[in-house]
């Protein structure tokens, strides 16, 4: 296709059935993004896809609306209900997501396009009625959930398959899911369409071809991974522990920080230690980590986009790097290992956080993917942002490797990508003797009891759910 046509493409250009175009203008999308101007058609057309877009940037319609066009297209003519479009994603909170959203896309068209959310519940048994019966057109789930199902007879895929999608690509494989593509290939067709997006798909993508694509059209827009200096604003400015307490205060206390924030930490008894501290200030934030169970997460999300809370700390330990470190965090707290987390649960890849005006990073990311998922959260669709990364000595090799990444790919007209804060530190020194030791009170064992009791309730918060249910 033309360059020149592909630039036009509107979503009525695109040949899509008019239900979706219907869907499309209740959610309020007046004009595909770049990438989905460039990725739609070529889905449409049947091709196998590697998509690699900046956060935010709208990919996963690029594969929901390609996926409901392909049901309708032969919803007539085939007899027999069948799954025809696999959906996978590296956690239950991006399946819930991308479940919404195939509800909004779907919503001129449910009868004809059900979809289903394996990834919800524990009990095989539970779902199964439901897959025999309905036999959902999507589905979407984890791949160690589908691959449950399958194993047990629950759905097949042999004859009826038509898409495979894998959303955040790179992390489903570096998690170890590889073994469960794997085993999945067993059970799917010779010949299907697949489609993998990512905001951090890296150049080597031989192992991803090889699992589940057939001569894929390589879709790497030539655009940086985050949004442009006029979308979102990174800052930076060095501190070390006890100063980061400071600061922090000071940013709420003086409303330099305004608007929705969430705040990355490195872990989740830092979670909680950062939590308690604002407390003791008035400065109310909630917690989103991995020990939660699945349904607190979710609902944390939910309230969040509702406006319930203005503050959200998390930490993301299950990102690319952590996974590699695990090892290295055994041998060095055996005791922290045997902590409950939840492998399926994530909170920087893929989640759409909205209307996030600030990502803080009050422990800088292991990783430059980290920082492009964690910082992705702001700024997205065609939302402004800013992000602000909290430096120590420790950590500034980091936030250097960081940084020459980013600039490599940031466009040439934005020279620096990031900008020192301009704080006046007088500020601060005004408060640092009235917080420095409330945060030097913050005992680890406060943090334990407040991490088990805040889990506990919500633990029992969640199995009151389930019987009432
Ligand atoms: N064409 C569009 N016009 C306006 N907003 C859009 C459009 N497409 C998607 N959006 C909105 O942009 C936001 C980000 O979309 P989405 O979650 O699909 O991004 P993403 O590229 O998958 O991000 P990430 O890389 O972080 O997973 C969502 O709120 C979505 O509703």
């Amino acid at each position: 296709m033309a360059e020149e046509a592909i630039k036009d493409m509107q979503f009525h250009k695109m040949g899509l059935d008019d239900r979706i175009l219907k869907a499309i203008a209740k959610v309020g999308w007046v004009k595909p993004t770049l990438i989905q101007e460039r990725a739609i058609p070529l889905a449409l057309e049947g091709k196998d896809l590697i998509a690699r877009g900046r956060t935010g940037s709208g990919k996963t319609a690029i594969f929901l609306i390609p996926a409901i066009q392909k049901i309708l297209n032969h919803k007539d003519k085939l007899k027999e209900q069948s799954t025809r479009v696999i959906i996978l994603a590296p956690t239950k909170e991006l399946c819930r997501q991308i479940y919404q959203n195939c509800i909004q896309l779907t919503s001129s068209c449910s009868k004809d396009v059900k979809c289903t959310n394996l990834s919800w519940g524990s009990n095989l048994s539970v779902q199964k009625p439901m897959l025999m019966a309905v036999c959902p057109d999507i589905v979407i789930s984890t791949p160690s959930r589908i691959l449950a199902h399958l194993k047990a007879r629950h759905l097949s895929l042999k004859t009826s398959l038509d898409l495979l999608i894998i959303d955040e690509a790179d992390l489903v494989l570096s998690f170890g899911f590889n073994k469960d593509l794997k085993e999945l290939g067993s059970y799917l067709p010779p010949v299907y369409q697949s489609i993998l997006t990512s905001a951090t798909l890296t150049a080597d993508l031989s192992e991803l071809k090889s699992l589940v694509l057939n001569n894929p059209s390589v879709l790497k827009l030539e655009e940086p991974s985050l949004p442009p200096a006029s979308q979102l604003d990174q800052f930076i400015i060095y501190a070390e522990e006890e100063d980061k307490a400071v600061l922090i205060y000071t940013l709420f206390k003086l409303n330099i920080i305004r608007g929705k924030t969430l705040i990355f930490v490195r872990n989740v008894d830092r979670c909680y230690k950062l939590k308690i501290y604002l407390d003791l200030f008035g400065i109310k934030a909630c917690t989103l980590n991995s020990e939660l169970p699945t349904s607190s997460r979710c609902h944390i999300v939910s309230q969040f986009n509702e406006g319930l809370y203005d503050i959200i700390i998390a930490s993301d330990e299950r990102t690319v790097e952590d996974a590699t470190h695990r090892q290295d965090l055994k041998e060095s707290n055996p005791d922290k290992s045997k902590r409950k987390k939840d492998k399926e649960s994530g909170v920087a890849r893929g989640i759409d956080f909205q209307f996030v005006s600030n990502v803080i990073n009050f422990d800088f990311p292991k990783s430059v993917d980290s920082y492009i998922h964690r910082v992705g959260r702001t700024a997205r669709g065609n939302r402004k942002g800013s992000a602000l990364s909290f430096i120590s000595v420790a950590e500034k090799p980091l936030m250097e490797e960081c940084e020459a990444h980013l600039q490599q790919i940031a466009s040439e007209d934005e020279p620096s990508v990031f900008r020192p804060f301009q704080f006046k530190m007088d500020e601060v020194d005004a408060f640092r003797y009235r917080v420095r030791d409330a945060w030097k009170s913050v005992t680890s064992i406060a943090v334990r009891e407040t991490r088990l009791a805040e889990i506990k309730a919500e633990l029992l918060k969640s199995q009151q759910l389930k019987v009432s249910k």
